[in-house]
């Protein structure tokens, strides 16, 4: 009853946020044409007796009033179905929103990395498509209750007994639940099977992992890997559906018998002369019907109880995604003071070993910093906590003195541009790629040409077609860009936002060679100085190039997750350590 609660509390509610008139209307027409069924045997009984009796206007009349029932029943359900299918499809619609408002709908990124979520955004992501199904399943099993109770009044005027017909579908009921949640315990177990076989086949699909794919010869082995873990998943599910129907066929089984018991009595009463001949057939039709309805009743189940496990999932995500803390303070619109990380611990969710420990450093207003060190040593990690998309598992981040977590998230997102190592390859238009990075300059050509000129993206967009021609090979008329061309395009996106307060660039010039990559810093570390002294921005640059980041104000040298080093360039070379090391390692493969 709980799992009924749940499934119908949720369809609805979404089908009624959707279209309330339409799920009215097909809610009343439906359970109209449900209920012609029942009447319509029982008018086959009085058509029974009048004909035996020999009269037959009125068994004429009862003959007409069967077949206008029966055409009524159709033509109801007919037009309902109309109603409740485009219900069911603007419902999907909306949960479509409401799952990627759980995925993306706040500011941190933590629980994306749990792979609890992950599983369960998976499941939840192809439920979607089953909530027109769901609601269909749901109205149904409404009209069938519906039908099941007249039937029950009709039965219970034959003979009382008659009306205990519908108890002996309650185990078949019960055996069949059991049997759904088989399976569902079963899908949940393949989940992750089905995400990484999903994962793979994403690659088969992806013009840039095939490429490697093909050159390594690994094509095999991915199939080989596929076939493993699909015959894995499938495996587990067929076992599980393979008990569940036995479990469905003994439960259909036991109410075979109460059936035949049904007709037995009526017929032992009609043969003693207490039952006219109509009524053994209305019990005969009705009995037929509420076997009928049973199976439905069991066949809806499994759609019942897997709305009922959406409504938990999508409830499970709720929970997961972190309500944004209350924020208390504004984000500041000039820094004076600068950024400072006190005493910052940072692991990824799932993971047993933290990512960044104990990071103590201050990073003025107004400064050019570097961020160096070896891959995996935590340079992006903890660029994406200065961005906020991360909470410190332990100490704190301030900002100008004030505690990053006491800020509202999207406001301090609105002081950052930024440029990711991963950076998005929209498939848009130039304008609409570049203008994401201030949306409300989209419009601004003058914005547009000056951001993509200054990344030096000007070849990429003429390229294009200009502002508004289309990228990517998702469109016929799209235009491909190298790497570099479509990292060049993300830098521009990350110059659109006005006068921010902290610029981070994720290595914004790995697909650059030394020299080109030198000129770019200095061209940026220039212009981040002359924002600087306006209103205290910083300018972060991550880098694996030590030749380039000598200019900056501020070094700082990440090793394993902790700060290794801070200083100038030449402070740094003024004394052994890992970027005096390094910048000599280095030095010496370019000589
Ligand atoms: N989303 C994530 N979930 C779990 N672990 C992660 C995630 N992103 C990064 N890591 C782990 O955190 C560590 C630091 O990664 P990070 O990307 O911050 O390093 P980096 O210094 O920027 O490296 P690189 O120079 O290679 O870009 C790595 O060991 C990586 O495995």
């Amino acid at each position: 009853m709980r799992t009924l609660r749940t499934a119908a509390g949720f369809v609805f509610g979404l089908a009624w946020r959707a279209a309330p008139g339409k799920l009215l209307a097909g809610v009343g027409l439906l359970l109209a044409g449900y209920l012609a069924t029942p009447f319509a045997g029982y008018l086959l009984r009085d058509f029974t007796d009048a004909a035996l009796a020999g009269a037959a206007a009125t068994a004429t009349a009862f003959a007409f009033g069967v077949a206008g029932l029966l055409v009524c029943e159709l033509m109801l359900g007919h037009f309902a179905h109309l109603h409740y299918f485009e219900v069911g499809e603007q419902a999907g619609t909306v949960l479509d929103r409401r799952l990627l408002d759980l995925a993306n709908g706040r500011p941190t990124l933590a629980h994306l990395d749990d792979p609890r979520f992950a599983d369960t955004l998976a499941l939840a992501a192809q439920d979607v498509a089953q909530t027109r199904p769901a609601l269909e399943g749901l109205l149904h099993l409404g009209g069938l209750v519906l039908r099941a109770a007249v039937t029950v009044v009709l039965l219970a005027t034959v003979d009382p007994w008659l009306a205990l017909l519908p108890l002996a579908a309650v185990p078949p009921v019960l055996v069949t639940r059991h049997a759904a949640r088989l399976v569902e315990r079963a899908r949940e177990r393949t989940a992750a099977s089905g995400r990484f076989t999903g994962h793979l086949l994403s690659l088969a699909a992806d013009a840039g992992a095939v490429k490697e794919i093909r050159l390594f010869g690994a094509h095999g082995f991915l199939m080989a890997r596929q076939a493993e873990q699909w015959s894995q998943a499938t495996g587990t599910l067929w076992s599980a559906q393979w008990r569940a129907a036995l479990l469905r066929g003994c439960g259909q089984l036991l109410f075979a018998f109460a059936y035949g018991g049904a007709i037995l009595l009526v017929l032992r009463r009609a043969a003693a002369g207490t039952a006219t001949v109509g009524e053994v057939v209305l019990v005969v039709t009705l009995a037929v019907q509420i076997s009928v309805q049973v199976a439905s009743a069991i066949g809806l189940h499994a759609t019942v109880a897997s709305a009922a496990r959406t409504a938990e999932r999508f409830a499970e995500l709720a929970a997961a995604v972190p309500a944004p803390a209350a924020a208390t303070v504004t984000a500041p619109r000039r820094l004076v003071r600068g950024i400072r990380l006190h005493g910052v611990t940072f692991g990824y969710p799932g993971s047993d070993r933290p990512t960044l420990r104990d990071v103590d450093l201050t990073i003025p207003a107004g400064a050019t910093v570097a961020l160096v060190g070896e891959n995996g040593a935590g340079k992006s990690t903890l660029v994406k906590l200065l961005c906020g998309l991360y909470a410190p598992t332990a100490g704190r981040i301030t900002v100008d003195g004030v505690d990053l977590a006491r800020m509202p998230a999207d406001a301090w997102h609105r002081r950052i541009a930024m440029l990711f190592q991963d950076f998005a390859r929209l498939h848009f238009t130039v304008r609409d790629n570049v203008g994401v990075g201030e949306l409300a300059l989209r419009d601004d050509d003058a914005v547009l040409h000056a951001a993509v000129h200054q990344a030096r993206a000007t070849r990429a967009v003429e390229q294009a077609g200009g502002l508004d021609g289309l990228l990517g090979r998702g469109y016929a008329d799209g235009t491909e860009l190298s790497g570099g061309q479509w990292q060049s395009l993300g830098l521009a996106r990350s110059l659109m936002r006005p006068r921010p307060l902290l610029l981070a660039l994720d290595e914004p010039a790995a697909a650059l060679d030394a020299h080109a990559e030198n000129a770019l810093f200095t061209r940026f570390a220039a212009a981040a100085r002359r924002a600087g002294r306006g209103n205290g921005a910083i300018t972060l640059f991550v880098s694996h190039r030590f030749s380039t980041v000598r200019a900056a104000d501020l070094i700082v040298v990440l090793r394993d997750g902790t700060v290794a080093e801070v200083g100038t360039h030449d402070e740094l070379m003024a004394r052994p350590g890992l970027y005096h090391d390094l910048f000599h390692l280095q030095a010496k493969a370019y000589t």
